[in-house]
């Protein structure tokens, strides 16, 4: 059996009462229940966690990019190595800790989807624009940004799993989520009119969400990094031929006119971005919180029925749950001969739960995955958000 490791970063034994406390409000219920329905003895004690350590960032996790290691003050570098630090009361606040502009970084250029979503939720924000979304996750840990979005799933096209991934691979905290309602335009230079477009730039999945559209234009689609970036290569080229699909806030930018809105299939497409941070936030139960937490389990008949069990016999609804192939398990052929025979996969398992960890029903749901998950990790626990 693989080991086991369990980080549920920040939400440690005195926040939490995960430890001796096994007797959890309503849990001895639970397994008089359904304790032979998941082949656990009946009124079987919940196992002891007796000490919930968190992961240390490993010397290697910690190394600074050479590029921007110069601009790491000596504070910041202390900070890195003492990493992670205690639970701040901060979630989506206005100021930073220093009472300065809040820093948010983001992948794309200024204009894009992404930086309007930050914008919208800290309108005085400084936003910090990146290359790719790891800049954005590091721009955080180097302290160059307080937080960072991050573009998780469309309702129309559905989750960027890169971004999943990366959410393991680094060490930053969800604190927030914001949903926004998609607004794609059709943009061109000044005087260029729709039918002079022969060709229509922008990031995939805006051509993607945008298909109809562009198929009765008959134009072809051309692909960019983010949808700003296209806006302002098509604006700085002077290309009278190019259309591109972008944010309104990218016209105004980019000095671009507006030939059409709402150009995606689905009129009632909604964006979800994550907010990202250091510290993770003091979950509450005052208000409805989600948790999102991933983990793997050892393979077997009914192991993942068993997991998500954990959730519904304590009534928690469950929002999403998503899974990724672990690259550190890759495929693992049974036979020899390679016909008609089993073949499986690992799997990282990503589930979005509502409940806050504040709440006995969370803890006692996942001290019971513990249980069985030969990995778990909460990723962050967040005030839940409607569409704006
Ligand atoms: O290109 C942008 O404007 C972004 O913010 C990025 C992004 C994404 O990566 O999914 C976000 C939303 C858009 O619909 C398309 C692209």
């Amino acid at each position: 059996m693989a080991q086991k490791s369990l980080a549920l970063m920040g939400y440690g034994v005195s926040q939490f009462s995960w430890g001796d406390s096994v007797e959890r409000v309503g849990d001895s219920d639970i397994r008089g229940k359904w304790g032979s329905f998941l082949g656990l003895p009946v009124n079987l004690k919940m196992r002891s966690v007796t000490h919930v350590t968190t992961a240390k960032p490993t010397a290697k996790q910690w190394r600074v990019v050479s590029q921007t290691e110069k601009d790491v003050s000596p504070r910041s570098q202390k900070d890195l190595i003492s990493y992670p630090r205690p639970l701040s009361v901060s979630d989506i606040s206005t100021k930073s800790s220093n009472g300065s502009k809040v820093r948010i970084s983001f992948k794309g250029s200024p204009g894009s989807y992404t930086e309007d979503a930050a914008l919208n939720v800290y309108p005085k924000c400084e936003t910090i624009p990146c290359d790719e979304f790891e800049d954005a996750f590091k721009a955080v840990e180097l302290w160059l940004a307080d937080k960072a979005f991050l573009p998780i799933e469309n309702s129309s096209s559905g989750s960027i799993h890169r971004n999943y991934d990366l959410l393991l691979r680094h060490r930053l905290h969800i604190v927030g989520e914001v949903q926004l309602p998609v607004n794609l335009c059709l943009l061109a230079l000044p005087g260029v009119r729709t039918g002079q477009l022969r060709r229509v730039l922008s990031h995939p999945q805006a051509l993607a969400l945008s298909d109809t559209f562009l198929s009765k234009l008959g134009v072809s689609r051309e692909n960019v990094d983010d949808t700003a970036s296209a806006a302002q290569y098509v604006a700085t080229k002077g290309l009278r031929d190019a259309g591109v699909i972008a944010s309104a806030r990218a016209a105004e930018i980019y000095g671009l006119n507006i030939l059409a809105e709402q150009i995606q299939d689905d009129p009632d497409s909604v964006n979800r971005f994550l907010v990202l941070a250091r510290d993770p936030i003091i979950p509450r139960s005052d208000k409805p919180f989600k948790t999102s937490v991933v983990f793997t389990l050892d393979e077997g008949p009914g192991v993942l029925f068993k997991a998500l069990a954990v959730f519904a016999l304590r009534d928690i609804n469950l929002r999403k749950i998503e899974s990724r192939p672990q690259r550190k398990r890759p495929l693992r052929v049974v036979d020899d001969s390679n016909t008609g025979t089993a073949k499986y996969f690992d799997y990282l398992f990503y589930i979005d739960f509502e409940a806050s960890m504040a709440e006995p029903r969370a803890q006692n749901a996942l001290g019971h995955l513990q249980e069985f998950a030969t990995f778990l990790r909460v990723l962050g626990c967040y005030p839940m958000e409607t569409a704006l």
